[in-house]
């Protein structure tokens, strides 16, 4: 047998190539607690990593280590276009966030993020709520998205739904020659702590609205909230909610729901909606754009949230974030603007401007870690 048969098992670089765009993937593991997550930093080119730490029962370290992944490069293009010198990261907990959370396992998760030395900044995400990260934060500086009480932003959702408002008026300024809100027709997929103050806002607007949700009690209360405007709401199974024949889908709730199945079933003008990584591939956002639906790129239409935990880092002042959300709208424009110049589709054309902004910066930064001076240094 050759020697480079026996060593064959050294060539199994599975993982690596998994994440061959990444700069550093962390298995934490603390089984006194049960902790069991993944962090992954994805491009550290603009700042430390930054990004929510989603728990959920994942089936497997792959589902896990794949979600983690995919979000933590989204954040890198998110940061890039909300333009905060942050680059980006992700964190996955594995397990039920309704039975499985302690204070404990919270406070080794937060020693874990305190070991990466500040390469790497979280928060809440799906699963994960504000009192989980006091908890952390007894072991670590880097978190955000903190209750005021405790020095943070607050309630990053607040944001992110007026950022996702900007992005649905861009889109109607560019499909109808106005940025109202009302009067149109909308299918709003998840009213959970962004979408129901989404559906909440358009129906204070007078607008019709097509909703699901797995959730019982959210489907009451927002029709109960139609009742006080102009606007009215019907609710579908969630598995209609694609077919609806509808100015905008808006989808707040999971990512991978533009794919092959649900473009073959819009019947709507466009889409802009809150969920992370909305296209399951980025040949996805080519079909929305063959079959004439503008695609209002998901990472900056809601990047209010990220707007928010950034600025915490200077202080709270949401009159500040309010001013740099507004900033969604024309970067929503401009991307329509470029797609149209180039022809690319609306997600290629807002993943080359950002490209380009990491590339300049790139020049002069690369990859960040804290300016400790090692000790066996002798230069001064
Ligand atoms: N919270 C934030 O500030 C930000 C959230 N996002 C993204 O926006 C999306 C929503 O986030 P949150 O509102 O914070 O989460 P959430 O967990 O509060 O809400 C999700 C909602 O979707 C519903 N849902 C689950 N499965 C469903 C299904 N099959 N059909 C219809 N509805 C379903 C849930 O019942 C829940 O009401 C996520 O993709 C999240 O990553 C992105 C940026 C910031
Ligand atoms: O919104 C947050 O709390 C952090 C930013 C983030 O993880 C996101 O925008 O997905």
């Amino acid at each position: 047998m050759k020697i480079t048969e026996k060593l064959s098992i050294t060539r199994d670089f599975e993982l690596f190539d998994k994440m061959s765009e990444h700069e550093q993937v962390v298995f934490c593991n603390d089984p006194s607690t049960g902790l069991r997550a993944i962090i992954a930093i994805h491009n550290t080119t603009l700042g430390p990593a930054l990004g929510g730490c989603r728990m959920q029962p994942y089936t497997s370290v792959d589902e896990a280590l794949e979600d983690v992944l995919r979000l933590s490069k989204g954040m890198t293009y998110k940061c890039a276009a909300a333009d905060v010198d942050f680059g980006g990261g992700k964190a996955v907990i594995i397990g039920d966030p309704t039975t499985d959370k302690t204070p404990e396992l919270f406070r080794a998760f937060g020693q874990f993020v305190n070991s990466l030395g500040g390469r790497f900044f979280t928060g809440t995400d799906m699963g994960t709520n504000m009192d989980d990260f006091i908890h952390a934060m007894k072991e670590t500086n880097f978190v955000n998205g903190l209750p005021e009480a405790y020095g943070g932003g607050g309630d990053s959702s607040i944001p992110t739904a007026a950022g996702v408002l900007y992005g649905i008026k861009a889109t109607n300024q560019v499909l109808y020659g106005k940025d109202d809100l009302g009067g149109l027709v909308y299918a709003v997929q998840g009213l959970g702590k962004v979408g129901f103050k989404i559906a909440s806002s358009l129906l204070e607007e007078g607008a019709h609205l097509i909703v699901s949700d797995i959730n019982e009690e959210s489907l009451k209360a927002i029709e109960e909230i139609a009742t006080k405007t102009l606007g009215t709401v019907k609710i579908v199974a969630k598995e209609d909610i694609y077919s609806q024949q509808a100015d905008m889908f808006v989808p707040c709730a999971f990512g991978g729901i533009i794919n092959d199945n649900t473009i073959a079933q819009f019947q709507v003008k466009a889409i802009a909606g809150s969920a992370n990584n909305q296209l399951l591939h980025e040949s996805h956002g080519k079909m929305l754009q063959e079959k004439g639906i503008l695609y209002a790129p998901d990472y900056i239409v809601n990047s209010g949230g990220l707007i928010q935990v950034a600025d915490e880092l200077y202080g709270t002042n949401h009159e500040r974030v309010l001013a740099k959300t507004k900033h969604i709208y024309d970067a929503i424009l401009e991307v329509f603007k470029q797609a149209e110049i180039s022809g690319l589709s609306t997600m290629e054309s807002a993943n080359k401007m950002c490209e380009k902004k990491i590339e300049v910066r790139g020049k002069r930064n690369g990859f960040y870690t804290a300016s400790v001076k090692p000790k066996w240094s002798f230069r001064n």
